[in-house]
């Protein structure tokens, strides 16, 4: 089952490395599953001795006031026999600390870098590993210690703070509580166990230590508490004695602390029969024992966790992209791909695919027609002008029979409001045009993935749209100047004639001018025009698609595909730069996707032996 620990210990390492220790990361994180051990108690209480016996290793800054000040998330790895032990610290990659007193030193330097040399604590975790024959595969956090009053130089709100921070990490349902509480102080006052039968009300996962057993006030031991009889936790309590400040200054090493603590317990009559589960040692297997038990129970959970987060990386990688090819034919490759899934999705939209195509229908079938209605042709057709053209065009020689140059003027003046409707539906498509093409950028993940060849792909769009509209805005005012420029004989010759309907050709110059003559001049006018505004209505739209619509279609981004071919290689490769942003996510999720491989494929393999 060893194997099982350090499974979890290497996967824990590389979650480090990563940065994958579930502290805001936005990515889901596997070390929140897995089990840990944190060490919590009161100041002073003796946690970092704990550890340090635990680890049978001389190598955490101790004394008395507030010592750990950040959290030390420390990983055990056992090495082969005969190996050499060493440390590492996740901010120094690749120095390896043999001396254990330089390990101790560079923890104290690494907290005031980020407290300062106050009394103040950070949350932000130590992460150190140590390599050593004599370790049991583990991960332990020690903690700041619990304390009940700020001191001189740390502000009012340290106690909360500190309680906030450990409780963030016991809390975790993965945590399994080392609960330290001093022997020389009374049970009741225990800030570990306070806390901790907050978190974990049932003991599930909550281990009592018992520290300090030799500075019991005489006459006093602790004996009932050892045996579970005055708190009662799920698993038995063990007592450590670890060394006193006055063995710490006088250097007494670690195998001759243990040494004293084993003949301890085994000579003090009151503990002898406890001696078997009392001590430092016995605490380690303990420890090693229970987290193999917890991470058993936990396999499942972890592979159902970690093939869930492989489904959600591989998606989130494959929405990003892959990176592009090197070479200058690749990169011209993979342009015009993407600018081809780009005009697939703005054709979809015309084509119904997609939404936003029906807007053009509507222009052709509400917007131009209301605008070609609205114009009432009042000030054209008002009795005044009818009059003043009439005459105008006469000239010096009043018409005979029918003012033919009146007429025509008349329609062409009128006709010729019909320019503004028909520049307007133009507009109307170019804007719904310029809509599809953004919204066709949005929709396309690989232009999100460049923003240079997004803006360049975006830029050439509309250049051609705005060609497009300049070439339809002639079209259709071309279709009204025809309309002006040559009257359907037709109609005209269908008009019932003054004669016919009793009237006389050689009326007086004054009747010509009569309001019942030119009021007839002016419906028939506008007949006519409304009858030219029905054609014009059909008509401008078929020109409008015909060289907005279709065009686009078939050749939205040609002028772009010429110009790309004369780019150099430099510029091909601008296009291409990525945004930093997706590069580093990528790459980000890459590692956690092969670690979560890897971590997949060694978890099957430990839960296939189990
Ligand atoms: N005699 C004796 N002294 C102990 C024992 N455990 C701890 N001490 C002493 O108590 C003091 C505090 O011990 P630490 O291990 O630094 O306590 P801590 O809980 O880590 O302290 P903070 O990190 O500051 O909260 C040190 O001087 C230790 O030598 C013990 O079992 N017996």
């Amino acid at each position: 089952m060893d194997n099982l620990i350090s499974l979890v210990n290497k996967i824990q390492r590389a979650c480090t490395a990563l940065g994958d220790h579930g502290e805001a990361s936005a990515l889901p994180t596997l070390w929140d599953s897995l089990p840990a051990i944190a060490v919590v108690g009161g100041q002073s209480s003796g946690k970092s001795s704990v550890l340090e016996s635990v680890v049978g290793k001389d190598f955490l800054p101790r004394g008395s006031g507030i010592v750990t000040r950040r959290p030390l998330v420390l990983q055990l790895h056992k090495s082969d026999e005969g190996t050499r032990e060493y440390a590492e610290f996740l901010h120094l990659p690749r120095k390896r600390f043999t001396d254990f007193a330089a390990v101790r030193k560079e923890i104290q330097d690494e907290t005031d870098r980020e407290t300062g040399r106050t009394k103040q604590i950070s949350s932000v975790p130590i992460h150190l590993s140590i390599f050593s024959p004599n370790v049991v595969n583990l991960t332990l956090v020690d903690l700041p210690g619990l304390t009940k009053v700020a001191v001189e130089g740390q502000p009012e709100s340290i106690v909360q703070d500190i309680e906030n921070m450990v409780r963030s990490y016991i809390e975790k349902p993965n945590c399994i509580i080392l609960a330290i509480s001093p022997a020389n102080q009374d049970l009741a006052t225990s800030d570990a166990i306070k806390i901790s039968r907050e978190v974990d009300p049932t003991g599930e996962r909550t281990l009592g230590v018992l520290t300090k057993i030799d500075l019991m006030d005489k006459g006093t031991d602790a004996v009932d508490i050892l045996e579970g009889k005055s708190y009662r936790l799920k698993f038995p309590w063990v007592g450590v004695v670890n060394r006193s400040q006055a063995d710490i200054n006088k250097n007494v090493d670690m195998i001759a602390a243990r040494r004293r603590e084993r003949e301890y317990f085994a000579s003090t009559p009151e503990y002898r029969h406890l001696a078997h589960r009392m001590g430092s040692e016995h605490l380690a297997k303990m420890l090693s024992k229970h987290l193999e038990t917890v991470i058993k129970s936990r396999i499942p959970g972890i592979q159902s966790l970690i093939n869930k987060t492989i489904v959600e990386l591989e998606t989130e990688l494959s929405r990003l992209g892959r990176p592009i090819a090197a070479d200058a034919g690749g990169k011209l490759y993979s342009i015009m791909e993407i600018c081809r899934l780009f005009d697939q999705n703005f054709r979809e939209h015309l084509d119904g695919v997609r939404s936003g195509g029906d807007k053009v229908y509507n222009v052709f079938d509400n917007q131009l027609p209301a605008a070609l209605k609205r114009l009432q042709f009042d000030r054209q057709l008002s009795m005044e002008n009818i009059k003043k053209l009439i005459t105008e065009a006469d000239g010096y020689q009043p018409h005979l029979i029918a003012p033919e140059q009146g007429y025509r003027r008349l329609i062409e003046s009128t006709l010729v409001t019909i320019r503004g409707p028909a520049e307007a539906a133009v507009d109307a498509v170019h804007s719904i045009l310029k809509d599809l093409v953004h919204k066709a950028i949005s929709e396309t993940p690989e232009l999100k993935q460049y923003p240079g060849l997004r803006v360049e792909v975006g830029n050439a769009a509309i250049e051609s749209l705005d060609r497009m509209r300049d070439q339809s805005k002639k079209a259709a005012l071309q279709l009204v100047d025809m309309e002006c420029c040559y009257l359907t004989v037709e109609f005209f010759r269908k008009l019932p004639q003054d004669v016919e309907k009793g009237g006389s050709p050689t009326q007086s110059i004054f009747d010509r001018y009569h309001e019942t003559y030119l009021r007839r001049i002016g419906t028939t006018v506008l007949s006519y025009v409304n009858m030219v505004c029905a054609t014009l209505r059909h008509s401008i739209p078929k020109s409008i698609v015909y060289c907005q619509v279709r065009e686009a279609k078939r050749s939205l981004l040609d002028f772009f595909y010429t110009e790309l071919g004369k780019l150099e290689q430099k510029r091909l490769s601008a296009l291409l730069n990525e945004d930093p942003a997706v590069m580093e996510r990528r790459s980000a999720l890459a590692k956690r996707l092969e670690l979560y491989r890897s971590a997949q494929a060694e978890i099957d393999a430990v839960a296939w032996s189990k």
